[in-house]
């Protein structure tokens, strides 16, 4: 098989690294050369737009404002188009004569082999290709198929989550460090927290609210912080955050 990514940059360049023994060769596409230095040994391959045609499955993963030219000039490629582009619907791209789409939307986490990827795929493609399409998915965490009308909201549940996570994370090492704890015995400790709770939920399967009533004691220490949580209303705030983002990614969707 050939695989063609085109952009890579932050998310082509984890789809280059995970796909490198799926694929006899990597074409990659990408205006910036110092991006691909790394990149020069095969399976990997510098190539442009015209070359990259003779993928069998292209990734697009350039920013949704420099998709259109990508496409314009990928017009008719009768591959599979794995498109991560946040906004970019499956018809729109059918638009330019490419009817075989996988439409994904990954998070960050892909670089350690823990990514959500929500994936939806256009009626053209049959259930092999569909298939293989998941099966390289699995390389990079967790794949779950859904409605292609769900797509703005797991862009910002999943897609943008991690940053969320990680401004939660940068408030819990802040809070480490007024408490005399140093920077570096935080993260691991507070990184680990992090992980273990996860785990948790995904084990147990049981409700996070059931979990919380067991970590707080009567008139303990937990029950205090919660009540601080409630006061500066944390909870409305994250869900304003996440419904903020998801507005922004209908309007990519509109645009
Ligand atoms: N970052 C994330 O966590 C996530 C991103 N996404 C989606 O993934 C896509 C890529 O995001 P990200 O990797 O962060 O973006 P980056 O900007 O890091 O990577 C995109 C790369 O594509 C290059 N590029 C632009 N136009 C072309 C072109 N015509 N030919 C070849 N290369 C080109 C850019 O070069 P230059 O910078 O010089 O223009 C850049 O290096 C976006 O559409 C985003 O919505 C989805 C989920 C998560
Ligand atoms: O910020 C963005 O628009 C993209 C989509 C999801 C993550 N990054």
């Amino acid at each position: 098989m050939t695989i063609g990514i085109v952009g890579v940059g932050n998310m082509g360049s984890i789809f280059a690294e995970k796909f490198s023994k799926e694929a006899e060769r990597i074409l990659l596409v990408e205006k910036d050369s110092e991006k691909l230095s790394r990149f020069d040994a095969p399976p990997y391959e510098v190539a442009d737009l015209e070359k990259a045609r003779e993928a069998d499955l292209i990734v697009l993963a350039v920013k949704p404002q420099d998709a259109p030219v990508v496409l314009g000039t990928l017009k008719g490629f009768d591959g599979i188009l794995l498109s991560i582009v946040a906004g970019l619907k499956i018809e729109e791209i059918r638009k330019y004569g490419i009817h075989k789409v996988a439409r994904i939307m990954p998070n960050v986490a892909v670089r350690v082999g823990e990514g959500v990827l929500a994936t939806a795929f256009s009626a053209d493609m049959s259930s092999e290709e569909r298939e293989l399409v998941k099966s390289l998915l699995e390389k990079l965490g967790f794949v779950v198929e859904i409605e292609e009308k769900l797509f703005s909201a797991v862009t910002a549940l999943t897609g943008s989550g991690p940053a969320f996570i990680f401004v939660v994370v940068e408030a819990f090492l802040d809070a480490a460090l007024k408490m005399g704890i140093p920077l570096d015995t935080a993260k691991e400790l507070v990184y680990r927290l992090f992980r273990g709770s996860a785990e948790l939920l995904i084990e147990t399967d049981e409700h996070p609210a059931l979990w919380k009533h067991r970590v707080s004691s009567p008139a303990g220490t937990t029950i205090e912080g919660l009540i601080t949580m409630e006061r500066f209303a944390v909870r409305s705030g994250v869900i304003e955050s996440l419904v903020s983002s998801y507005k922004r990614a209908l309007e990519l969707e509109e645009k």
